[in-house]
């Protein structure tokens, strides 16, 4: 799985779909430089339906906004990237109807710890890196964490690897965690909420030749 999250233009989605990503993201949050308006949000995600999964990030919501949110953008996957506690994951799930994948900070290893309460509650977890303290986002900042964190999880459960990821290093991070997602914004831009097609299509490119030698490590005796 390639998510290319904070795509803002029909061109960059196009530019994600032709190159192969399997998941789409759409930003709702106003301090982000990948802020999407409802309308601009549902024109974009229109283009999207049965290309790729839409997934539509979401801050902290409030009812009213994941309503408008979900009934604008028709997202395939709700992302939550806040401090949603899992029981909150749990209600958005049921009052959108839809698979929520949530992000979780990491930084140390005692972070990965958080894991456990929302395993088998959420549909998905995203592993990315923790935002730097005063920092004006929560995701999106272009900063990797310390792979060699992963090293002793639990390999049954599939997270998505997220955080500082782009074209260059994408190969090194799937071979070093043996994830089999990875999620990039800032590796992909030319500067903060730009995509560049050329980077997405380099970074799906490196991210697919990894995972296939990861497959065949698997499957070699
Ligand atoms: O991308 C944003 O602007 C953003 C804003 C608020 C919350 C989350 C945000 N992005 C989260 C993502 O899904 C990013 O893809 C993820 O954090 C990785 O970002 P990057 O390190 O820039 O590749």
């Amino acid at each position: 799985m390639i998510k290319i999250c904070g795509l803002s233009t029909p061109a960059t989605l196009e530019a994600a779909i032709a190159a192969g990503a399997d998941m789409v993201g759409f930003v709702r949050f106003p301090r982000s430089p990948r802020h999407l308006e409802l309308e601009h949000g549902r024109e974009l995600s229109a283009l999207a339906r049965g290309r790729a999964r839409r997934v539509l990030l979401l801050v902290d919501p409030s009812d009213r906004e994941l309503d408008e949110a979900v009934a604008a953008l028709d997202p395939d996957i709700v992302q939550l990237h806040g401090s949603e506690a899992p029981g909150r994951v749990a209600a958005i799930q049921a009052r959108t109807g839809r698979p929520v994948m949530k992000a979780l900070g990491i930084a140390e290893a005692e972070d990965l710890g958080r894991i456990a309460a929302y395993r088998g509650v959420a549909d998905g977890i995203i592993l990315d890196a923790k935002a730097p303290r005063g920092s004006a986002l929560p995701g999106g900042n272009g900063l990797p964490f310390d792979w060699s964190l992963l090293a002793g999880l639990d390999p049954r459960l599939d997270v998505m690897l997220s955080g500082g990821l782009d074209p260059a290093n994408v190969a090194e991070a799937i071979a070093a965690t043996r994830v089999r997602a990875v999620d990039v914004s800032s590796g992909v831009e030319s500067r903060p909420g730009v995509k560049d097609p050329e980077k997405i299509a380099a970074f799906v490119q490196a991210a697919r030749a990894a995972f296939a030698a990861a497959q065949q490590d698997r499957t070699e005796p």
